[in-house]
């Protein structure tokens, strides 16, 4: 008899029981948190104020060590290979980093000149980053002299210019009007249906919904829930969306 052989691609990225205590803080900001983020996925990761998520994004970017856990992209062992792992990602992080009395145009380069690129490929890359978050007419103006919304755009195309196989976003809406959320949002659509997977933080649940194909939703360094954010919902008793779920497994005490 004959049995069907399948073979099963192990996931993009995959974290086990990541653990991260801070020399100074009384309970662990990571305990035991565990993951996977499949190819081709937009994976979100929520959690209250404080919940860890900046902190998981820190260590699945290389740049902060777990105290024990282990973490593998792309079937490689990220903790003692990060150089490898670092050519593969992108991050657009929570507070802008870009210089700010650089231009777009410059930013963009000097980030793209650190990922390896040169010459003809980094100047079509910029241009195409630049057309992408809608900056080609304001390039050439410093950064300092940028609205909110258009710091945010360019904090993204920094973080993609080298093309990363996973872009790790930590809440690149927050703070800004409609119009540049949307732009981003839709850019985010457009470039994970060219192949790149994406962990993304927020606390706008509807954005979780409309983006994300899967999300877990952490407290204190842990999962209390997995899965397709319908799938979620419709799986527990009272709850109509999203909001509500987070809500009923993270409780509505402040965190401060
Ligand atoms: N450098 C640090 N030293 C000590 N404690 C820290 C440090 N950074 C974060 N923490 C603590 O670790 C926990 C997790 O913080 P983290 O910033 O990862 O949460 P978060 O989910 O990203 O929060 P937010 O939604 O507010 O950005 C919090 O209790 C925070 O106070």
């Amino acid at each position: 008899m004959y049995r069907l052989m399948v073979s099963k691609t192990p996931p993009l990225l995959l974290a086990r029981e990541l653990v991260v205590q801070y020399p100074t803080a009384s309970a662990p900001a990571l305990n035991g948190l565990s993951l996977e983020i499949g190819r081709g996925e937009i994976f979100g990761l929520l959690g209250p104020n404080g919940a860890g998520k900046t902190t998981a994004i820190s260590v699945m970017t290389t740049l902060l060590r777990p105290s024990s856990g282990s973490l593998l992209l792309d079937g490689e062992d990220m903790l003692t290979r990060p150089m490898q792992a670092r050519r593969k990602i992108g991050l657009v992080p929570q507070d802008i980093a870009l210089y700010p009395s650089l231009t777009a145009r410059e930013n963009i380069h000097y980030f793209g000149r650190l990922h390896g690129l040169t010459g003809k490929r980094l100047r079509a890359r910029c241009e195409e980053c630049l057309q992408l978050v809608g900056l080609g007419e304001s390039a050439d103006r410093p950064i300092a002299t940028y609205s909110g919304g258009m710091k945010r755009r360019a904090n993204l195309a920094v973080g993609i210019v080298h093309q990363p196989q996973l872009l790790f976003l930590d809440e690149p809406t927050v703070g800004i009007d409609a119009q540049s959320r949307n732009m981003i949002l839709e850019n985010l659509q457009r470039l994970n249906e060219e192949g790149m997977s994406m962990l993304y933080t927020t606390h706008y649940m509807e954005e979780a919904q409309q983006l994300c194909s899967r999300i877990v939703i952490i407290d204190a360094g842990h999962v209390l829930a997995e899965g397709a954010p319908s799938t979620l919902v419709a799986a527990r008793t009272g709850c109509k969306n999203l909001e509500e779920l987070f809500l009923q497994l993270t409780g509505r005490q402040l965190r401060d």
